[in-house]
């Protein structure tokens, strides 16, 4: 049903997220040429096997070359190495984007790299799993979900319209932001919750050596949506950490005060201070609902093209 937009697209970094936009593309038809790029040579081979492309090269110079789009989906601490490597390759016209988590670092790893002849625009995909690697991605993964894109001053209108077709036709939504607006919103709605995660899984995994297996027997399903985040890849969460620290830092000291509110209404007995939050919570769950973001409803994520809804 769709069209080629772009001759030839280069993924660079080919894990769940280069995985899936690759599935998508095949799927789609909305490229001419597919080239694949990642540095270790195993996973080359790996999504080689999985046919997710028409060309492979552990050279993300070489696969830039000549390219119409470039996607670059490494850990975002890897953002300027990858932007040293291609740059000199970049064919005038070019559209460059990531996908990385975080947004102000990966435009000072990579603008200063990029030449005036290209398009560089800034991208962050909401969608993903805890899971990594070319097999972990899936066809219709951003299906539904939004796209943030974060673009420099002065970016051509034009540019930034053709790449947002393009994610359009992956199914999402696409919104813009200052990246650092991104940067903030993201440390409390995704960084957070991944911390807090690794951090509640962490403590619990210390305690385990006290209390024995009793951890896993009877963790109740609470417990296990933390080990389902804190199972994520410590390389991409190391790097979002490091890579958006200033907005991560400021969300953790209102957490680490919101939390201290709570520690002592417990402790006092305080019941209408716990009753009124925990109501106050529970309405925010209620207005995702509302607004069609509960990605376990039935009905979430129905693509533009289907005809029927989900069953
Ligand atoms: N995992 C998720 O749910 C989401 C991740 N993201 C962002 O997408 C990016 C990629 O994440 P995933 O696909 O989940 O990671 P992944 O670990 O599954 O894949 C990363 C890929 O980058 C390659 N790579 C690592 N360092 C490299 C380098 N220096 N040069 C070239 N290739 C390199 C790896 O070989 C692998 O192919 C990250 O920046 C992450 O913040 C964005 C949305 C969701
Ligand atoms: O697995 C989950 O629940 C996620 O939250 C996935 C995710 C991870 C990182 C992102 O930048 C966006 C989405």
């Amino acid at each position: 049903m769709s069209a080629v937009m772009f001759e030839k697209v280069a993924l660079i970094g080919i894990g769940l997220i280069g995985s899936s936009i690759a599935r998508d593309i095949r799927a789609l038809g909305l490229a001419g040429d597919i080239v694949i790029s990642t540095r270790s040579p195993q996973t080359l081979q790996r999504a080689e096997e999985l046919q997710l492309g028409d060309r492979y090269t552990v050279s993300a110079a070489e696969a830039a070359d000549g390219a119409d789009l470039v996607i670059v989906s490494v850990p975002v601490g890897a953002s300027e190495s990858v932007a040293q490597q291609i740059a000199p390759h970049l064919k005038p016209g070019a559209i460059i984007t990531d996908v990385g988590s975080t947004k102000a670092s990966v435009i000072a790893q990579m603008a200063p790299h990029m030449p005036e002849h290209v398009h560089f625009i800034p991208g962050h995909p909401l969608a993903g799993t805890e899971k990594s690697g070319p097999d972990a991605g899936f066809k219709g993964l951003f299906k539904g979900r939004w796209c943030i894109f974060t673009p420099l001053e002065g970016t051509d209108p034009q540019a930034i319209s053709r790449l947002k077709s393009f994610w359009e036709a992956l199914g999402s939504r696409v919104d813009e932001m200052d990246p650092q607006h991104h940067d903030k919103v993201l440390a409390i709605v995704s960084h957070l919750p991944h911390i807090i995660a690794y951090n509640i899984v962490g403590t619990a995994d210390d305690l385990e050596a006290v209390t024995e297996s009793e951890v896993i027997k009877y963790s109740a399903s609470g417990f296990r949506d933390f080990t389902r985040l804190a199972a994520s890849d410590p390389t991409m969460w190391r790097d979002v950490c490091l890579h958006n620290k200033d907005a991560i830092l400021e969300m953790l000291a209102r957490f680490s005060e919101d939390l201290a509110y709570l520690q002592r209404a417990i402790r006092w007995g305080e019941g209408d201070k716990l009753f009124e939050l925990f109501s106050r919570t529970r309405t925010v769950r209620r207005s995702i609902v509302d607004a069609g973001q509960d990605v376990d409803a039935p009905d979430f994520g129905r693509h533009a093209l289907d005809d029927k809804p989900n069953t």
